[in-house]
C-alpha cells in the first residue's frame, strides 16, 4: 500500500507538534500538509523547524481547503469551533477526519455527526489505549456494583488546560453510567460549593484539578460500605494520544462513513 497521506491542523499546538513527530517517524506515513490559525506566527515555517527536527521542505500553511484536497487524513486537536469547520471540510473532501478535540457541546456534537454522514471520523476524548481500556473496566465494575458504590471521576491536568471536566473525565463517566443503566445528563454532577446536603444516591460526581505541567491524570472511584475501588491512568508523555490518532488514522483510511470511537479502533467495543 502507498504511503498514507495525512494532514496535521493545529501543527503549532503541544498535540499538533507531538503528532508531527510522531508521523516523521511512521514510513507507512507522510506529512502532506502542517495547517495552523490564519495568521499565526508560524506560518510559513517549515514544518521541521518547527518541531525541532531537519527541515521537511513543508511550510505551515492556513490553506486547510487545498491540503485536504491532496491527502486521506486528518489529525486535529485545536478547538471546537475549527474542528466542527475542518469536520466539513474534511466531509467535502471524503477524507477521514481524527478528533482528539475536548469541550465540544451538543450542538458542536451535532455538526460532527452531520458531517460523518459523508466521511469516516474518528473522534474521541482520549486516543490512548490505556483509557480506553480503563473504561471498558469502569463499564464492567460500574455493571457489577450496584448504588451502595458511589462513583466519583477525579482529573487533573496542567495549567493551560481550556475546558472541565476534560474529555477524559467525561468518556470515563459515560462508561460509568452506561455499566450501569443510567443517563449521566441526570446523574451527573459537575460542581459541588456551599450548603450542598447530602450525597444524592446514583449520582455521578466529577472533579476538577489543574496545575503545573500534569499531561493528564484520570481516576475513577467507586466508593462503597467500608471499601473503595479506584481504577485510574497516568498519562506520561503526549507521544501516547499521538500514536493512538494515528492508529486512527490509518483505520479509518478508506472506511465507508460514520462515527467512530477509539473503542471501535482498538476492538475494545465489545468489553
Ligand atoms: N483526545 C485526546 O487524546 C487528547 C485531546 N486533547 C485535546 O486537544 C485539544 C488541543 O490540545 P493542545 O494541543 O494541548 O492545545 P494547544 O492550545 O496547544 O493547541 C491547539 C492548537 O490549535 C490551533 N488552532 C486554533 N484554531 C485553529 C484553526 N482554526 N485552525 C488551525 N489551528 C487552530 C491553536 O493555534 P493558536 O493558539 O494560534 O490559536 C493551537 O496551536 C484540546 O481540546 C485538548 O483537550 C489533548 C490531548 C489528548
Ligand atoms: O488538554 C489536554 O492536555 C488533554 N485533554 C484530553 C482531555 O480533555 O481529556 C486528553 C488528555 O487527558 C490531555
Amino acid at each position: 500500500m502507498t504511503q498514507m497521506r495525512l494532514v496535521v491542523v493545529g501543527a503549532g499546538g503541544r498535540m499538533g507538534r507531538t503528532v508531527i513527530r510522531a508521523i516523521a517517524e511512521a514510513p507507512d506515513l507522510v506529512l502532506s500538509a502542517a495547517i495552523d490559525t490564519a495568521g499565526a506566527d508560524t506560518i510559513g515555517r517549515d514544518v521541521g523547524e518547527l518541531v525541532g527536527l531537519p527541515a521537511f521542505g513543508v511550510p505551515v500553511s492556513e490553506d486547510a481547503l487545498t491540503a485536504f484536497a491532496a491527502a486521506e487524513g486528518v489529525i486535529d486537536f485545536t478547538i471546537p469551533q475549527a474542528s466542527i469547520a475542518y469536520a466539513a471540510l474534511a466531509a467535502q473532501a471524503r477524507i477521514a477526519h481524527v478528533i482528539g478535540t475536548t469541550g465540544l457541546t451538543a450542538e458542536d456534537e451535532a455538526k460532527i455527526d452531520a458531517a460523518a454522514r459523508h466521511a469516516p471520523i474518528v473522534k474521541s476524548g482520549n486516543m490512548s489505549l490505556g483509557v480506553n481500556l480503563l473504561a471498558a473496566l469502569v463499564k464492567r465494575v460500574a455493571r457489577t456494583l450496584d448504588e451502595d458504590f458511589d462513583i466519583e471521576v477525579v482529573e487533573m491536568h496542567h495549567r493551560a488546560k481550556i475546558d472541565a471536566p476534560s474529555g477524559t473525565a467525561l468518556l470515563l463517566g459515560r462508561a460509568a453510567a452506561e455499566g450501569r443503566g443510567v443517563d449521566l445528563d441526570t446523574q451527573g454532577v459537575f460542581t459541588r460549593h456551599g450548603h450542598t446536603g447530602a450525597r444524592r444516591p446514583g449520582d455521578i460526581g466529577f472533579a476538577t484539578l489543574r496545575g503545573g505541567t500534569v499531561v493528564g491524570e484520570h481516576n475513577v472511584i467507586f466508593a462503597g460500605p467500608a471499601e473503595r475501588i479506584e481504577l485510574a491512568h497516568k498519562a506520561e508523555d503526549r507521544g501516547i494520544f499521538a500514536r493512538g490518532a494515528i492508529a486512527a488514522a490509518r483505520w479509518a483510511r478508506g472506511r465507508k462513513p460514520g462515527l467512530y470511537s477509539m473503542a471501535d479502533v482498538l476492538g475494545l467495543s465489545d468489553i
